[in-house]
């Protein structure tokens, strides 16, 4: 995962190309309204001039009509054009922005379980959602000032020689005067001012934990430890904070000092030369317009140069999370499954060594035959490679050496999705959506009617504890199941794998304690699971083991040995030590 760094060159803004093309009407009535409205900034002064020159000079009422007339229509275009610009700029942010996040978020999702495990998914949330929100800024404002203040600059400058070129020469060495020191102490600025955003972050995080273990702080009485915490942070922030306001009044003094003494110097130059009859008032008013719009808009360059260069950075990230490839995918011209899917599974001389972990093998040399229907149980200490098993047959991974099959095929020539669509995955720690128990077991089957949602939930055993829920299946569970104890959530879902119906059932038993009651309702729920199905359980339980049609021993990635809970036990070894320990007690 690339850095966090703030600079990146400005060439990765290309990617965003692509997306802005897809809108090109907007794009093309946003350059319409952007040449109006530049054409308007600039024609300003010009009819301010003749206002002055023609309207009061003259004397005469028609002309005065006139060159009011031609002001306000003038600044009517303006008004309008940059409205114009304003809305269809900002909609295509909205939308460049919009499809960037659903091209992202669609990608990342078929990345495989390689990349996740090599990606903290708050990283790829706040590419989501801060990296892409720079880019709206950057495509809905940004970009905008920037192009405008480049015409406008280049407008007022033509305009400035062509008003005055003597005053131009001069404001040639003025304006450049003026901006340096404004635009240099605003580097500073966001300097420190990036500071202060860190240190009200540190609170900020600090806060952010201990109310997330609030209950850990009561137990030990360490109210008034975290309250001192708490305030030595905002403590350091709001030193921070002093020294950005103190910059910033600096600056602030400064830029209005320079730009007032810029504007007093033009302005008394060009009175002696009206004085001396050289110029017109309207045209040294003309002049100054211009000196000040065009000073404005390299002021506001300034301003938006380090935002584009933080939506480089934030391109950049993007765009190289968009080029990375998802190393399972389906083959060209997949094979098809049989349907209705026997459930014959085979891992033939397997070996597999996860990319994080290159030096020790997850699984070696491991084979495996479960026949259509048959249930076979998964037993080995802690690190074995029970959950590699499920992994491979999920094709989360591809072996190193080896063949996985389903049905006959090796599971490298079917689609991933036909042959998860096969598999239903009851996991230990199973995972509840932040939505309604409905929805929560409907992501088994999504078009699932109401009468199979009941057959489902009443075969999981989980009827009685979802109707004494508060509005029945409508209830919302909570983020992570939090409104609900071990055994609910496993009965979830089970009831979702129900839904699912799929002919191969890869179960990963619960290793926390229920009570008894829970207990047997939820090994009821996984005994109706089971029927019909070929199943590989990784078993915690005597009972699971003791109902299986095989058991598998493993460790160290190994078949150590295989057979029924009394010929293993009669064996000896591995197994019977597993059991004393595990189940016997
Ligand atoms: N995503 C991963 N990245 C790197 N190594 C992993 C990953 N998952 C598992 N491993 C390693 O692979 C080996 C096998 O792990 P696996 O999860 O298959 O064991 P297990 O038998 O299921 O263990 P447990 O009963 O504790 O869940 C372990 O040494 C583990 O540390």
């Amino acid at each position: 995962m690339p850095d966090t760094q703030s600079k990146a060159p400005l060439g990765s803004l290309r990617g965003l190309w692509p997306f802005v093309r897809r809108h090109s009407g907007l794009f093309a009535a946003w350059l319409i309204a952007l040449a109006c409205s530049s054409a308007a900034t600039l024609a300003l002064p010009a009819a301010a001039r003749v206002m002055i020159d023609q309207g009061f000079a003259s004397g005469g009422g028609d002309a005065i009509d006139r060159a009011f007339l031609l002001l306000f229509g003038v600044a009517l275009v303006l008004a309008f054009a940059t409205a114009a610009r304003f809305f269809f700029v900002s909609l295509l942010g909205e939308r460049v922005v919009a499809d960037l996040r659903a091209q992202l978020y669609s990608h990342l999702l078929v990345l495989d379980a390689g990349f996740h495990d090599r990606n903290r998914s708050g990283e790829l949330v706040s590419r989501l959602t801060a990296d892409a929100e720079l880019l709206r800024g950057t495509v809905g404002s940004t970009m905008s000032v920037a192009l405008r203040s480049v015409v406008t600059v280049t407008g007022s400058l033509v305009m400035l020689f062509v008003t005055s070129p003597r005053l131009a020469a001069f404001a040639l060495v003025g304006i450049p005067l003026t901006v340096l020191p404004i635009v240099i102490g605003g580097r500073r600025l966001r300097k420190i001012s990036r500071a202060s955003q860190d240190r009200i972050a540190d609170a900020n995080a600090l806060a952010a934990e201990t109310l997330g273990a609030v209950r850990t702080v009561q137990a030990h009485a360490r109210e008034p430890y975290e309250r001192g915490r708490f305030s030595e942070a905002l403590k350091s922030a709001i030193g921070t904070a002093r020294k950005r306001i103190g910059a910033q009044a600096i600056v602030t003094a400064v830029a209005i000092t320079l730009v007032f003494g810029a504007i007093t110097v033009v302005l008394w130059l060009g009175a002696h030369d009206v004085v001396a009859g050289r110029m017109k008032a309207g045209v040294l008013l003309q002049f100054v317009f211009y000196a000040v719009i065009g000073g404005g808009s390299i002021g506001a360059l300034a301003e938006v140069w380090n935002e584009v260069q933080r939506a480089a950075a934030g391109m950049g990230r993007i765009s190289e999370l968009l080029q990375e490839q998802p190393a399972i995918t389906a083959p060209a011209s997949p094979k098809a499954l049989p349907s209705p899917v026997h459930g014959d599974l085979v891992f033939d001389d397997v070996t597999f060594h996860y990319p994080q972990r290159p030096d020790q093998a997850a699984l070696t040399h491991f084979s495996l035959h479960v026949r259509p229907g048959e249930t076979v149980a998964l037993v080995g200490p802690s690190g074995a490679g029970k959950s590699t098993v499920f992994s491979l047959l999920l094709r989360f991974h591809d072996p190193e050496s080896g063949v996985v099959r389903v049905d006959g095929d090796d599971i490298r020539t079917l689609d991933p999705a036909a042959l998860r669509e096969s598999v239903a995955l009851v996991p230990q720690h199973p995972t509840i959506f932040a939505a309604t128990a409905r929805d929560n077991i409907r992501y088994g089957r999504l078009d699932a009617d109401a009468a199979q949602l009941d057959t489902a939930v009443r075969n999981a055993h989980a009827s009685d504890f979802i109707h004494a829920l508060p509005e029945g299946l409508d209830t919302e569970l909570g983020e992570r199941g939090a409104r609900l104890s071990g055994g609910q959530q496993q009965r979830i879902a089970i009831a979702r794998a129900l839904l699912k119906d799929a002919p191969i059932l890869l179960l990963d038993e619960a290793t926390s304690a229920l009570d008894a009651q829970s207990e047997r309702a939820v090994q009821q729920a996984l005994e109706t699971l089971m029927q019909g199905r070929t199943t590989i359980v990784i078993a915690h339980r005597l009972a699971t083991v003791l109902k299986a049609d095989r058991i598998v021993v493993m460790d160290h990635g190994r078949v150590m040995a295989e057979g029924t809970h009394e010929q293993l036990l009669a064996q000896g070894g591995l197994y019977a030590e597993l059991a004393k320990l595990q189940f016997l007690d």
